[in-house]
């Protein structure tokens, strides 16, 4: 006799007449036992989000008491360096170890060369500098590339259209430093030129810098997602063409773990994939090979998406966001840089 799901398929018109008349499946394996309630479904969950697992991006602004809503990122503001330092107690209050800051630079201070990028007292350096004066116990990661500190919005510098790598990484080794010297504890190079991180770890071990750590965009691809996160920082506009001669190719992922195997050789501490959850294949690739501390980021447009979805009513919002969340622990990452990372953290400890 033929035996479908278990049942015998002569059975089946008869199963369809009504649910008292229907005969128990003779099943020995019912796996929606492990799911049948609450209690049950904890004591076989293989993954937990915890607020361990947030990095909080953060977008500052020059001015005081200042907060600027970023419209394409619903519920997201640039922020005075005094409001950056509100927002960092609200992170350690909710337990999220580290924030990510990243500046929306005056375009009277951009130019070719990015020279703002290694201003000492630029907008990313004071606020590091403010944060770490009040909460010195919450981690803060500093972004290394050009593109909020260009007139043309290229992570690089650029000479007859295209962006050079030697010149470039050693303007980032000096950008690294004046961050690391402001008290920022991890450089986190986004640039993806070749050889930077090599460079930056060079710079930091002679100037005695030996415990800032380096966690870099080792595969970051050249991504749609990113338009919200140029409109928070400025460089929507300005920008001129694409960024696909230094970001990945986005139907590689070979690729990808060439370039983190050299950046684990090069001394990054930590590796990240970036965006995150259309690279989620990624993420685990590089988990499972290198075993390294491996991070992703919840980029801009994937945010975006889910608060645009939920404003509109289409998506529970709240749910969308936690699952979105869990996909990355599910896919091997050690943590996720999101722009839910509070609202997540208060959910977490709401859970508890
Ligand atoms: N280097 C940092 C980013 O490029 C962030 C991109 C995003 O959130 O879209
Ligand atoms: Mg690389």
């Amino acid at each position: 006799m033929a035996i479908k799901y278990g049942r015998p398929i002569e059975l089946r018109e008869v199963a369809r007449t009504g649910a008292q008349a229907t005969p128990a499946l003779d099943l020995t394996i019912r796996p929606r036992r492990n799911r049948k309630a609450e209690w049950a479904r904890r004591m076989v969950r293989e993954n937990v989000l915890t607020t361990d697992d947030l990095i909080w991006p953060l977008f500052l602004i020059d001015g005081n008491n200042k907060r600027e809503a970023v419209a394409s990122m619903p519920g997201v503001d640039r922020l005075s360096v005094d409001q950056a330092v509100r927002e960092a107690e609200r992170a350690q209050k909710l337990s999220i170890p580290c924030i990510a800051l990243f500046p929306y630079t005056d375009p009277s201070l951009r130019d070719e060369g990015g020279s703002e990028a290694t201003n000492p007292d630029n907008l990313v350096c004071k606020a590091v500098r403010a944060i770490k004066t009040e909460f010195p116990d919450i981690g803060i990661l500093c972004d290394v590339a050009l593109d909020p500190f260009t007139s043309h919005g290229h992570d690089g510098l650029i000479t007859d259209g295209k962006i050079l790598n030697d010149e470039t990484v050693a303007v980032l080794v000096r950008q690294a430093l004046v961050q690391a010297e402001a008290g920022c504890d991890i450089i986190a190079p986004s640039d993806m030129m070749d050889g930077r991180v090599g460079a930056i770890r060079e710079g930091l071990d002679r100037a005695g810098l030996l415990d800032v750590q380096i966690m870099a965009y080792a595969a970051k691809y050249a991504s749609a997602f990113y338009g919200p996160f140029r409109d928070a920082i400025g460089s929507a506009k300005t920008l001129t063409g694409d960024k696909r001669t230094y970001q990945m190719d986005s139907a590689n992922t070979d690729e990808a773990l060439r370039e983190v195997e050299l950046d684990i050789a090069e001394g990054a501490d930590m590796v990240m994939v970036k965006p995150g959850m259309p690279y989620l294949d990624v993420v685990r690739r590089v988990k499972d090979r290198f075993a390294m501390p491996t991070f992703a980021y919840q980029v801009s447009g994937e945010y975006a998406m889910i608060a645009a979805a939920a404003n509109n009513g289409w998506l529970d919002g709240e749910r969308a966001m936690m699952e979105s969340l869990l996909a990355f622990k599910r896919a091997g990452a050690d943590g996720v840089l999101t722009y839910f990372a509070p609202k997540a953290a208060e959910k977490i400890r709401a859970q508890a």
